[in-house]
């Protein structure tokens, strides 16, 4: 391994879903290396201003300021190096950090997954999140239907896409589960090609849900998950046990997040985005 230089970063999260946030102006050659080193729960990087060490992800964010409204084009690359097509709580980090830069209350958020409408409000932020797909092609599923309460390793699950692959369990408490040992046998099952997040829920006594969810590409659990809350929603729906448009709280570990499923447009995520700190990080090549 070779450091070469660094690169200024900042830090963010959305309900406890951290991320390291790098202009995309500034070169990192190597982002996978750069993500697994930096990311690291024990070695990574601290900002100045924050004590939390590590993060879930590497947000490289290229801002085009020209157009109106201004638009930002948004890469995750998780812990283990992979790219995330999505990632909800990224997004309304991805929108705080270019409305910061553009003294503007919408965003355009350019994904692998699509672009996505996000509005700010103070720290709170907005994001159109797509229409949730439970077909076998988008979720994807190796099977020849919808995997709808279908008995997976220990769990009953229904898999939905919303934006990128969930397997969502209805349990009667999500303290419960033993997630980290539950998990990796639904996220690895040869039923989903590109793997899948696992997310349970259980009813918060309010009308709402608690949500845990065990993340690809962290391979553990995270504090909290947008695509997960969303995919909570969208699978709760499903099954009636929720209906309308009104919108649902979601509250995983890190805190609490509005969901809106409609039944044929873009579900909508809010909640809040948080800088946390900033420091600089070194350039990294061949990491492990
Ligand atoms: N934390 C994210 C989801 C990130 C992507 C996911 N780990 C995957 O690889 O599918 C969120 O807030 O949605």
């Amino acid at each position: 391994m070779s450091v070469l230089n660094s690169v200024p970063f900042e830090k963010y999260h959305g309900t406890g879903n951290d991320f390291v946030v790098v202009d995309a102006e500034d070169p990192v050659p190597d982002r996978p290396a750069f993500a697994r080193t930096h990311c690291d729960r024990d070695a990574g990087i601290v900002p100045a201003g924050s004590d939390r060490r590590g993060a879930d992800g590497v947000l490289f964010l290229a801002l085009e300021s020209r157009y109106d409204p201004p638009r930002v084009v948004m890469t995750l690359v998780q812990p283990d190096g992979s790219v995330a097509a999505m990632c909800g709580n990224g997004a309304r980090v991805a929108a705080a950090w270019a409305a910061e830069r553009t003294d503007t209350d919408e965003i355009m958020i350019d994904t692998p997954a699509g672009t996505r409408r996000a509005t700010i409000d103070g720290t709170d932020v907005h994001v159109e999140m797509g229409v949730p797909s439970f077909s076998p092609r988008d979720v994807p599923l190796d099977s020849g239907g919808e995997l709808v309460e279908t008995d997976v390793g220990e769990l009953s699950i229904t898999a939905v896409n919303t934006g990128v692959p969930h397997a969502v369990a209805f349990v009667d408490d999500v303290d419960d589960v033993d997630l980290e040992s539950v998990a990796p046998s639904i996220r690895h099952a040869p039923l989903f090609p590109d793997g899948a997040n696992v997310t349970v829920a259980s009813p918060d006594g309010r009308g709402g849900f608690r949500q845990r969810t065990f993340e690809r590409g962290v391979e553990g659990e995270t504090q909290s998950c947008g695509t997960g809350a969303v995919a909570v929603v969208a699978v709760a729906k499903r099954l009636g046990l929720v209906s309308g448009d009104d919108p649902v709280s979601v509250s995983p570990p890190g805190g609490a997040l509005s969901v809106v499923v409609p039944d044929d447009e873009t579900a909508l995520l809010g909640g809040p985005a948080v800088y946390e700190g900033d420091g600089e990080a070194d350039i990294v090549f061949r990491g492990r």
